[in-house]
This record gives structure tokens, sequence and C-alpha cells, in this order.
């Protein structure tokens, strides 16, 4: 689940940002749209307990972050946030099962060769586990990356432009994936995008249509518009 209301962050030295309250239940979809530049990364970054509201309550899998203390929020996330961005950030020199068993370590948990296996052969990439990241194809580097933000079975997954720089069949197999696996886990899913064939491919949801709700956000005003 996640709540906000009179969400507000202030860049130091740039915009305003203000955001329409949400009020999701678990296991629920959320589309995140709207122009570039009108705050979908930083309302990600917020969720995540990245950065902290300038004003306004954020309450995500239960948990209102304004009471959680800067030190426990590193192992809150990696607990409760699966994160897929834009930027996959495998790390070259790590081996796909390496990838994974790191995000199993910077969670303080023990490397479970079982999960990180099931993890990547539901998203039917199992045999790539010993592989390094350039020898990935881009979608197969996106499912090992989506397996990467699944595999601590987070409350939350929130993946940033997923569908970008792909084509109509990468994209619809990207949010299938997603649908797919925030479904198994019963986890609230927030897609970040501005790319207008999401809300279509959601609408499809693959086998069944998928209910969704939209937070549509709207660019900040210009830095001294005096509207
Ligand atoms: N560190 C920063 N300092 C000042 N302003 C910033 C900073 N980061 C972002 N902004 C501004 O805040 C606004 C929202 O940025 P944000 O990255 O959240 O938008 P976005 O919707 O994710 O954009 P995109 O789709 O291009 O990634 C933009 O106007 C951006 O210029």
């Amino acid at each position: 689940m996640i709540r906000s209301t009179a969400l507000t962050y202030q860049y130091t030295g740039g915009p305003r940002l203000e955001f329409p309250d949400v009020d999701l239940a678990q296991g629920s979809v959320l589309l995140l749209s709207g122009p570039s530049g009108c705050g979908k990364s930083t309302w990600l970054a917020l969720v995540a307990a990245l950065v902290a509201p300038t004003s306004g309550t954020l309450t995500v899998a239960e948990q209102p972050l304004q009471k959680l203390q800067k030190v426990a929020s590193d192992a809150w996330r990696a607990r409760t946030i699966g994160f897929l961005p834009q930027k996959l950030h495998l790390s070259a020199a790590l081996s796909v099962q390496q990838n994974l068993a790191m995000a199993q370590w910077a969670s303080g948990q023990a490397e479970d060769p079982v999960r990180i296996h099931s993890a990547l052969q539901a998203l039917g990439v199992a045999e790539l586990a010993g592989r390094k990241p350039a020898q990935l194809s881009g979608g197969q580097a996106q499912r090992v990356a989506l397996a990467r933000a699944v595999l601590l079975q987070p409350r939350v997954i929130l993946a940033d432009e997923p569908t970008a720089s792909l084509d109509d069949e990468a994209a619809s197999d990207a949010v299938n994936l997603l649908l797919q696996a925030a479904r198994q886990q019963q986890a609230t899913l927030v897609i970040a995008t501005h790319d207008a064939r999401v809300s279509r491919l959601l609408q499809e949801g693959g086998s069944a249509p998928t209910a969704f709700e939209e937070l549509r956000l709207s660019r900040p005003a210009k830095l001294g518009a005096t509207t």
C-alpha cells in the first residue's frame, strides 16, 4: 500500500514539486505518468525513502516514512522496495548469479542460491546465471534486473521507465513480466513512464485486463514564474 497526503518536495535551487494524494491498496497497480521533468523520479525516490518530503505525509507498506529513522531506512528499503531502475545498474564484473547474490548480501541476508535460481527461472533466464551482463541482450538484462528487484519479495515494486527504448514486443513483455511478478508476490506495482504504450498494455494486461490507477503529474511552474 502507498498513501500520501499533501506531499511536496523542494529542490535546493530548483522547483517545488506538489504531488496529488494517492491511496493505493496492497497489490494494486499505479501508472505514474506525465511529461519529462514533472517529478516522476522524485516521487519514486520519496516512496523508496531515498529522500524525505519537504512537507506532507507518506506511508508505504504500513510504514509512516516520517517515523523511519535515517539509519533504519536502508534496511527498510532492502526489505520492502524492489526497484527496477531505467539504467539497470548490473555490476559488469559479476555474473548474473553474483549480481542477485549481491542484493541478498546488501540486505544483510546470506546468499541463497535456491531462491536466486527460482527468481531467475520465473523470468525465464535461469540458464544465463553464469554470464556477465555484457553477454546479455537488452531484454535479457532487463529480465535479470527484474529478477533482482523481486528477489527479496518486496511489498512494493517501483519500475522507472521500464519500456524506454524497447520495441513494441519487448515493451509488452516488460509490462507483462512486471504484472506477473507483482501478482505472484501480491506486491503493489508502480510503473513510472511517459510512454503512452504502457497505459494500453496495462489495459490489455497480457492474458486479462488489469485494473490500475493513474497518477498524472504536470510539470512544475517555471522558477520565477509569476502565475
Ligand atoms: N538535484 C536537483 N536539483 C534541482 N532540480 C532538480 C534536481 N533533480 C531534479 N530536479 C528538477 O525537478 C523536476 C522533476 O525532476 P524528475 O527527475 O523527478 O522528473 P521526471 O518526471 O522523472 O523526469 P524524466 O521523465 O525526464 O526522468 C525537474 O524540473 C528537474 O529539473
